[in-house]
């Protein structure tokens, strides 16, 4: 991703040889239209500026319920592949997501100091759920990429949103985790001395304190350097990211453009998975099998239908399985707060 955005910075002829590699003709590379719902706010507008970078987008649609116009007009501007459109008001929605392959969803009110995500729950929880209303009705086959906390409740509320509908696709559905991934990469970095940019570590669980379980046991490049201490502390600041961008913004919101370059990684990978580039991997919360827990995060191979498959955990280190023990009654009972939402109203 950081390299599409360098190349497209460069100028659109490398990024179009970057895709003739993958195998596209500058002629096939497939039209996909990416809708994000929440554009004019604080992670919508980066968000919007680097999907308008994405070489593989070809509609941007901005849909916020105030603003949009502005956002369109200056990311129009942009000379890249994508044409951009604003949409604002709930009359606009429909348009907005009509021929979506993927709709990107930070819709809804962030994190002040001392909240945590679930009391985000009461507001965000009737937005999610008009929002995927809508989505049932206008684009019932596009991937849909829940950036709106509490994650691990959203994402069961849409779930069940979709079934009432009768479009659930279980492949189609992904809780955007990939900040942990990408805090869990940054902090082990700094603390190992290993080039940032090679680091991989799967994050798994949920999104929300101890719900987010990194596997440093299983990160790349190998540490030798690393005590307990040290991965109990890597753990924690990784499990309270979110928390300290929280605090350091002291009331004017959470993680924003982070979580913009995060999002815009996934849907990425989704794009790509659409368009059959094959081994796409990411850490994603889904309907997963791989625990008692209906809904889970761990990696999941993308491909031309969405999740193509959802991933074990691996080996994990005695600390990581009492962490996994820990975090299932909270991540059970935010899933049934979600489902209960949906189902009761
Ligand atoms: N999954 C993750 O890792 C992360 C999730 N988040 C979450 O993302 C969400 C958005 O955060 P920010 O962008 O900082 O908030 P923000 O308040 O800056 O922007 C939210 C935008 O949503 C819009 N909105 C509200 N109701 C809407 C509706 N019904 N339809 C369309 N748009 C609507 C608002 O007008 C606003 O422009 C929050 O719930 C936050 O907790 C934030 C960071 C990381
Ligand atoms: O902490 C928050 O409220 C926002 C968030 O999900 C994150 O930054 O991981």
């Amino acid at each position: 991703m950081l390299r599409s955005i360098q190349a497209t910075l460069r100028g659109s002829p490398s990024s179009s040889s970057r895709l003739l590699r993958r195998g596209f003709s500058s002629e096939s590379t497939p039209d996909r239209k990416v809708a994000v719902l929440g554009a004019a706010g604080g992670i919508g507008q980066p968000l919007a500026l680097l999907m308008k970078l994405n070489p593989f987008v070809s509609k941007l649609a901005l849909y916020d319920i105030a603003g949009t116009p502005g956002v369109a007009a200056d990311v129009s501007h942009i000379n890249t592949r994508s044409e951009v459109a604003g949409y604002m008001g709930e009359e606009q929605l429909g348009k907005a997501l009509e021929g979506s392959d993927v709709v990107i969803i930070p819709a809804g009110v962030p994190r002040k100091p001392g909240m945590t995500r679930d009391d985000l729950f009461n507001i965000n929880a009737g937005i999610v759920k008009s929002l995927c209303t809508a989505i049932a009705k206008y684009c019932p086959n596009a991937l849909v990429n829940m950036i709106s906390n509490p994650v691990n409740s959203t994402v069961p509320i849409a779930a069940e949103i979709f079934k009432k509908a009768g479009t659930y696709d279980e492949k189609k559905l992904f809780g955007v985790t990939t900040l942990d991934v990408v805090r869990a990469k940054t902090f082990y970095a700094g603390k190992a001395n290993v080039p940032v940019m090679e680091v991989n570590v799967p994050v798994v669980g949920g999104h929300a304190g101890i719900t987010i379980l990194p596997l440093f046991s299983q990160a790349s490049p190998k540490a030798n350097n690393l005590s307990d201490e040290d991965i109990k502390a890597l753990t924690k600041r990784t499990q309270d990211g979110g928390t300290e961008v929280v605090e350091a913004k002291a009331g004017k919101g959470s993680a924003t453009l982070s979580m913009a370059y995060a999002g815009a990684i996934f849907a990425d990978a989704c794009l790509k998975g659409l368009n059959g580039v094959p081994d796409v991997v990411e850490c994603s919360f889904v309907q997963s099998s791989i625990t008692e827990l209906p809904f889970f995060a761990s990696k999941v191979r993308l491909g031309k239908n969405g999740v193509e498959e959802v991933l074990g955990l691996g080996p994990l280190s005695d600390f990581e399985k009492q962490g996994l023990e820990s975090l299932k009654p909270e991540l059970k009972s935010s899933i049934e707060k979600g489902i209960m939402f949906a189902n009761q109203s």
